[in-house]
């Protein structure tokens, strides 16, 4: 599959701050991917570099084989939304809807107007004064029915309501089913959104922690649950991502999975062993440190 994307050993710093650090990967063509990472883990940042909104301060960027920054051949195949996104003031619903239209060559007006009755938005309401999640579901309506051949959502659905956002993964799903494109989302939101994703990119500390196939991810760790000692036999000699005891079992995390033979063991043990979702697996990889201020690697 073609690679839209290609990044390597991508860094930006900020005075001290190493947002995104010698980062290197590919975006394929017509694949959703999920940028997955704690707060302050150079998420935005990477989406920033990648729009042309970022100057780099290390390494490589080629979208559609070309530098993006101030490129407008490249950036009119982008859409980049944003939960903070900023609209002129006098702007109504309706007016962003027209620019939007005037920006992206693939804007399909009649997929606008469906998401807006969708999401139940006031044509003529001032863009001001629109609710949180009004605001929310405008950008995911404008990235939708742009159908950039490469489309960035930056947890554009905080505001949105748990039947929005369902709504607005459905039509997603949906529409890259019938017009596929490349998709990245970045979402705290992990749950939610595993089944929509083919491949996982997770950000720690601005490098790249894993970068894997979705299906792959699936099998990468697991729950071993039951007595201490039983569980403690069966875990020998993997990696244990973390342990917790909850009085007389105990529960642990490992990286990778196990054989028939093990499960059966398991089983006659009183051991249940089951995979970790994305979200725990997430979790597990993440929990070591509270993200703050890090310092410039030094080359
Ligand atoms: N303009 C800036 N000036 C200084 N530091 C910045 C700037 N933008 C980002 N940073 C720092 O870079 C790091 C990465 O921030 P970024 O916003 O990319 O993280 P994120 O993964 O998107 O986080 P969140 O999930 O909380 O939105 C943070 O430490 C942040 O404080």
């Amino acid at each position: 599959m073609t690679a839209v994307v290609t990044v390597e050993g991508l860094s930006k710093t900020f005075g001290r701050v190493a947002a995104v650090d010698r980062v290197s990967f590919e975006l394929r063509e017509n694949r959703v991917y999920g940028l997955l990472g704690r707060n302050g883990a150079g998420k935005t940042t990477l989406m920033q570099l990648l729009t042309g909104q970022q100057f780099r301060t290390a390494g490589e960027i080629r979208v559609f084989g070309e530098d993006p920054v101030e490129n407008e051949s490249v950036l009119a195949r982008m859409c980049f939304i944003k939960e903070s996104q900023r609209y002129p003031d006098q702007f109504q619903v309706r007016h962003v809807l027209a620019s939007a239209a005037l920006l992206y060559p693939n804007w399909d007006a009649h997929f606008a107007a469906s998401l807006v009755a969708d999401f139940a938005l006031p044509p003529k309401r001032p863009v001001k004064k629109l609710s949180r999640g009004m605001l929310s579901a405008l950008g995911v309506i404008v990235g939708l029915a742009a159908r950039a051949p490469v489309t960035l959502f930056d947890e554009p659905y905080l505001g949105l309501d748990a039947v929005a956002r369902q709504l607005f993964y459905d039509r997603l799903l949906a529409d890259v089913a019938e017009h596929p494109r490349t998709v990245v989302l970045s979402t705290h939101l992990i749950d939610e959104v595993a089944d929509l994703l083919e491949h996982v990119i997770l950000i720690d500390h601005g490098r790249v922690l894993l970068d894997q196939e979705a299906d792959a991810l699936r099998g990468e760790a697991a729950l071993v649950t039951g007595p201490a000692g039983a569980v403690d036999v069966l875990t020998a000699g993997h990696q244990v991502l973390h342990t917790e005891r909850l009085g007389a079992v105990t529960r642990t995390t490992v990286r990778g999975s196990f054989d028939a033979d093990t499960l059966a063991d398991a089983r006659a043990r009183g051991v249940a062993i089951d995979p970790a979702t994305l979200q725990q697996l997430v979790v597990r990889l993440t929990t070591h440190s509270i993200p703050g201020p890090r310092e410039e690697a030094t080359r």
